[in-house]
Formats: C-alpha cells, structure tokens, sequence
C-alpha cells in the first residue's frame, strides 16, 4: 500500500475535483500528466489507485480510459463519480472578450462548448491541452502565446485569472463520469444498485453474433447501461464492446449472462462490479432474482437424486 492515489493532474481538474468527493481519501493525491500515466502508476504499484474519467453526456466514452482499460494489464474498477461539469472561459487579467483569438485546453472541455465557441469567437483556434488545469497554468503565464483556457472556476480561480464569460457549456446539464481504478481484487460487496463494466470481442465473422451477445443479457433480465463499439486494434475491421450492465457479478442472472458470454464471444474482459454512483436499483424481472435461481438449482440436484 502506498497511502497514496492518482489523477489527472495538474490541481484543479475536473478529475481532482471529482476524487476530493470519494471516501476515506488517503494521505497523498498525486497529480499525472495524462490519463495513461495515472492508470500506469496503479499497474507499477507506485499508488494503490487512480481516478479518470470513463464517459461524459456530450462525447460518449473517452476513448483513452477505454482502450487504456482495454489492452492494457487488466485493472479493475472499484467506484464510479459522476461529477456536474461547469465551464468558464478564463484570461489573463486585462485580456478583453474580443482579443481572444487562440484558445488552450482539455478536448472534453472544448467539445462541451464548441457551440458557444463558434457563435461568441467564430475565429479562434482551440488547441489541445492536457487538462483543462494544464490550460489554465499556461495562460496564467504571461508569456503563452494563447488568450484563454476553458476551465472550472477551481482552476482559473487557482491561477488569478479573469472569467470573461461564464457557463459556457451548450448543455448546461453536463455531467461527467469517472472512475476509480485498482490493481484486480475481489469485486466491493454486492449492494443491489451495482454496475458490471466488461469489454466483449464478438466472433464477428459469424452472422448474427453481436445479436448472439445482446441475448446473453436480455434472456436474463439484465439490462444495459452503455453499449460502445471500438475498434479493435488485434485484427482490423472487428469490433469490441464496451459495456456497462445492470447488476453485480455475485448476482446469478449477471453471472449466468457473463458465463454465457464467455461460452459464445472470442473474449471477455472483466473489469469491475461497483457501487452505482445514482443508487439506481434494477427492476428483476421474474424469475431472475437470486432466489428463484437457487430454487430452480435446488429443484434440480433433487431431480438428479432421485
Ligand atoms: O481536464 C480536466 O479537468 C479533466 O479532469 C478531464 C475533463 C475535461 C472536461 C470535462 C470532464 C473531464
């Protein structure tokens, strides 16, 4: 054990943001340059978890989690945040609305406020940033050759900077989702409000195959969160899945839907039964609760017996 746990870094981020909400925080929050670099960390031992972002309502996945997540040494999620996003533009003190014409900061930031970007500063340039804390330490130096950043208010506000215009994001419901990332151990207790992350590669030369996956789920009751094609890097022109179910694998019908998969898919990762953050509860179908499993089992070994 480290004491310590990772994000995406500098101070300010949406990422630190999010983990200052998570439980029983250890001694040390360390800040990363990169999502792959926090996730790498968690695989090194040099801390014992690491918090990104998995998934926001304008974008979809962030495909840098997924497919970190996806190829590389299995990690395992243990939580999730969801996380209400605001944005702002910030500048340096003095810096006027009309002068900004080349814009730093995170593509997720960016991508949650094109709209107001296009039709407030239609001919400004907006360039990558690793974060949108990175974005706002770069403009607060006076010597960047870019204008402004969108950032929470935590990270201008970090940097002395000046809001020139406030909530700035074209859905002003966004919500992003992170998650919290360990090395794999045995699955957070069952709460009956539980979310199974996997990814599935389809045997896709074979017809009907990704309907052949959809019925491991839906013969069991088991409804699907998220659902994302991505594609493979082992074998062009095939797909994985990403998938968020409903449940936890200690649930029969989950267990039963992931047996399935792995029986009828070229592979299937596991990668966390945790807590969901909404304390939403599925509605099981009948004859999909635990009980009627073990009854229906029960049923059987005294057929068997007879
Ligand atoms: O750059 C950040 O602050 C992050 O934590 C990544 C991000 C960016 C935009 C929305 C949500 C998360």
């Amino acid at each position: 054990m480290t004491n310590a746990y990772g994000y995406l870094g500098p101070a300010g981020t949406f990422c630190h943001e999010a983990l200052l909400t998570v439980p029983d925080l250890p001694g040390h929050l360390r800040p990363y340059p990169s999502v792959v670099a926090a996730l790498d960390a968690v695989r090194k031992d040099q801390i014992d978890a690491a918090l990104v972002p998995i998934e926001n309502n304008i974008e979809g996945g962030v495909s840098a989690t997924l497919d970190n997540l996806t190829y590389g040494e299995t990690l395992m999620i243990r939580s999730e945040v969801l996380l209400p996003v605001e944005f702002n533009l910030y500048v340096r003190p003095g810096t006027a609305l009309s002068d900004v014409t080349r814009i730093v900061t995170h593509p997720h930031a960016y991508a949650q406020c094109r709209e107001w970007v296009q039709t407030n500063l239609p001919g400004a340039t907006v360039s990558e940033g690793g974060s949108t804390a990175a974005g706002a330490a770069e403009i607060a130096d006076p010597n960047s050759r870019y204008h402004a950043t969108i950032c929470s208010q935590a990270a201008g506000e970090l940097h002395d900077l000046e809001a020139v215009a406030t909530a700035i994001a074209d859905n002003k419901q966004a919500v992003t989702r992170f998650i919290l990332v360990t090395k794999p151990g045995p699955p957070p207790e069952r709460t009956g409000a539980d979310k199974t992350t996997l990814v599935v590669f389809l045997r896709d030369d074979e017809a009907g195959a990704l309907l052949r996956m959809l019925e491991q789920f839906a013969s069991r009751g088991v409804n699907l969160s998220r659902i994302e094609s991505r594609p493979s890097r082992l074998v062009r022109g095939h797909y994985s899945f990403s998938i968020d179910a409903e449940g936890h694998i200690n649930d029969h019908r989950v267990a039963g839907a992931l047996k399935g998969l792995k029986r009828t898919s070229r592979d299937v990762i596991f990668l966390g039964s945790y807590p969901r953050a909404n304390g939403f509860r599925p509605q099981v179908p009948e004859g999909q609760s635990d009980d009627s499993y073990h009854a229906a089992e029960a049923w059987l070994k005294d057929l068997r017996q007879r």
